[in-house]
């Protein structure tokens, strides 16, 4: 009999079929209570777990208590309680490597949309404002030659560094939880502790996982370090940044602009006071948002999964120490 998984994102019908091969598939809309009561059975006896977004914690471990493997679409697994996975001997699969590129693009597309003002203007021209030669209440600010700060230099702000030093001249700044010599090697990026680079760069850009440690790590204090003409971008995540803080950095012109792919609260409420910022890029979460990304992070995540189910956890697994008990 083959093993059967709980699919929790709706995937390509060939992705489908390729699960269909090995296991049996169980397709349901959420991770909610509610849905999980509802197919109580079917939660009990999966041993695999397969989709994006959505808590998995210790409650719904509880309830599938033959979890064997659970596989994300994504990088980020801040939503995955990993310690009861690891205590219960269930392994965790993430795709660290497909999107990278991507959200790097999508990190440069706020730098330059926050710096061009490429929204308001855009607007402004839609409403036929665009009348005569334009006046510096159209200009931006330059990107290239100004300096980044990079916060989270892993795999997605390498790529940012390399794009930020080859392609627009950027001197790189860079804080992580260690040295990292190849990007000073590569991008002649230098290290700082976070006030040095928060009161130097002129776009301070946050690519942290959540931690408890990166929880609001970017509150009142730090933000009042950066310079009034500096701008702030996050596609980390949205907690890493204490929101009410920034609203109040950005009205009170404390900081010129914010770039925006996360948020505390997903999707953004309509009524968040960000939306009423004209100096705010707010996207709703597409960092990785491509078809391309999209699928090949879909495509990984089924063989992730697979590859868990066999025992075979030779690379993307969050808890690799589970393969080894095992
Ligand atoms: N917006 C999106 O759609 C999107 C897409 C992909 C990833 N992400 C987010 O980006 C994160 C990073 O992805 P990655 O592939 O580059 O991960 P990574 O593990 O390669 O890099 C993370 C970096 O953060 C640093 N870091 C962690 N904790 C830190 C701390 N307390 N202080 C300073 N630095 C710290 C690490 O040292 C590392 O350099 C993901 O965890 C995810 O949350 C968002
Ligand atoms: O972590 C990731 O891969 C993206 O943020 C999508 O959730």
């Amino acid at each position: 009999m083959k093993p059967s998984i709980i699919l929790y994102k709706t995937l390509p019908e060939n992705l489908v079929a390729r699960l269909k091969e090995k296991v049996d598939v169980i397709q349901v809309n959420n991770l909610s209570p509610e849905t999980v009561q509802a197919n109580a059975d079917a939660f009990a006896s999966a041993a695999g777990l397969l989709g994006a977004g959505g808590k998995v914690d210790g409650a719904l471990l509880t309830a599938m208590p033959a979890l064997r493997a659970a596989s994300t679409v994504s990088v980020g697994y801040d939503n995955f309680d990993v310690d009861a996975l690891t205590q219960r001997n269930v392994l965790l699969m993430h795709t660290p490597t497909e999107l990278t590129e991507t959200v790097a693009d999508t990190l440069m597309t706020l730098i330059l949309a926050t710096a061009r003002r490429v929204l308001e203007v855009a607007e402004r021209v839609k409403k036929g404002e665009w009348t005569s030669s334009i006046g510096p209440d159209w200009y931006g600010v330059d990107v290239h030659h100004k300096t980044i700060g990079i916060i989270g230099m892993g795999r997605i702000g390498m790529a940012l560094a390399q794009r930020a030093h080859f392609g627009f001249g950027m001197p790189v700044l860079y804080n992580a939880r260690r040295h990292h010599t190849e990007a000073e090697s590569r991008f002649g990026a230098r290290y700082c502790d976070l006030d040095t680079l928060l009161s130097e760069a002129d776009f301070v850009c946050s690519i942290l996982p959540l931690t408890d440690e990166t929880y609001h790590v970017l509150n009142a204090e730090k933000l009042a370090l950066m310079k009034p003409s500096a701008i702030l971008i996050n596609a980390g995540r949205g907690p890493v940044i204490d929101e009410p803080a920034l609203v109040d950095a950005l009205k009170s012109g404390k900081i010129h602009a914010a770039g925006l792919d996360v948020f505390e609260q997903e999707p953004l409420p309509v009524d968040s006071p960000l939306l009423s910022l004209p100096n705010v890029v707010a996207l709703p979460h597409i960092g990785s948002a491509t078809h391309e990304t999209r699928y090949n992070m879909a495509a990984t995540a089924v063989e992730n999964l697979l590859n868990a189910l066999e025992g075979k956890v030779e690379k993307n697994c969050v808890n690799p120490a589970v393969a080894k008990q095992a």
